[in-house]
């Protein structure tokens, strides 16, 4: 973790979740609701489908909710697309852009998730912009590479820290069960700070850097614990209140 950098915990359900899944989102905000929430910041990025009753479930603001994208447009003639003002509209204070998983299934580039962190942060939105290599890209060693291109053209020139935050997922982590080492993560994340002090100063200084891929209860403190890991971008196990209560509790000992 980054002294004086506030820790955030998000949980992305993905394509899952239904209203019973509301039940679980109100479980984390009592629990965030004692000492633990004083630790940290948490946010759950549910299916859009679930935003508006999402935020009319929660009555603690131990939670924030989140969107999973969002078109570059305000409105107009886009089917199945939501604009992020759309998101903010219906309760959402963050939004995930570039997502492995669009980047994939939505051959989703750079220069459109630069696009819409412009419109994200238009409507008040943080953005949690993703970044990271696939299996391949690392057996070629370019990790680092990748990683550094994604920042590079994903990110607009004015970022600032109070509105975007920066995930990395190496894709071969994804819902694998497989993560990094320490080291490897250490070494991504000193790598994306520097990165980003050149190109922002203190403002690159001050971005919170999430880890992403295969975080577990089990994992938590160790991964949580690395220099300049600010906090965790968990999928999986995010769906299950006390898994995602227990990811939070690494912020006692750390
Ligand atoms: O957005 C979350 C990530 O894709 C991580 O998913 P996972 O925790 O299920 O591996």
């Amino acid at each position: 973790m980054t002294p004086a950098i506030r820790p955030l915990v998000a949980g992305n359900w993905k394509m899952n979740g239904t209203g019973e899944s509301l039940a679980e989102l109100r479980a984390i905000a009592t629990g965030l609701s004692s000492d633990l929430g004083q630790k940290l910041d948490a946010v759950i990025c549910v299916p859009a489908t679930l935003l508006s009753r999402a935020a009319e479930t929660l009555v603690s603001e131990t939670v924030r909710l989140g969107g999973q994208d969002c078109h570059v447009k305000e409105s107009g003639a886009h089917t199945g697309d939501i604009s992020a003002a759309m998101l903010k509209e219906a309760g959402a204070d963050y939004v995930i852009l570039g997502h492995s998983e669009r980047r994939t299934d939505h051959q989703e580039t750079d220069e459109l998730i630069r696009a819409k962190t412009q419109a994200a942060w238009k409507a008040g939105l943080a953005a949690i912009v993703c970044v990271g290599e696939t299996a391949v890209e690392r057996q070629e060693g370019r990790a680092l590479e990748v990683i550094g291109r994604q920042l590079l053209g994903s990110l607009p020139d004015d970022v600032k820290s109070d509105t975007t935050v920066i995930a990395y997922e190496p894709v071969w982590a994804i819902g694998t069960g497989q993560t990094p080492t320490a080291e490897d993560v250490e070494k991504a994340h000193a790598f994306m700070r520097s990165e980003l002090i050149a190109r922002f100063g203190s403002e690159g200084a001050k971005l919170r850097l999430l880890y992403g891929g295969s975080v577990k209860p089990a994992n938590a403190v160790e991964l949580l614990g690395i220099s300049n890991v600010d906090g965790a971008l968990v999928g999986g196990a995010s769906l299950k209140a006390t898994d995602f209560l227990a990811i939070c509790e690494a912020y006692r000992t750390l």
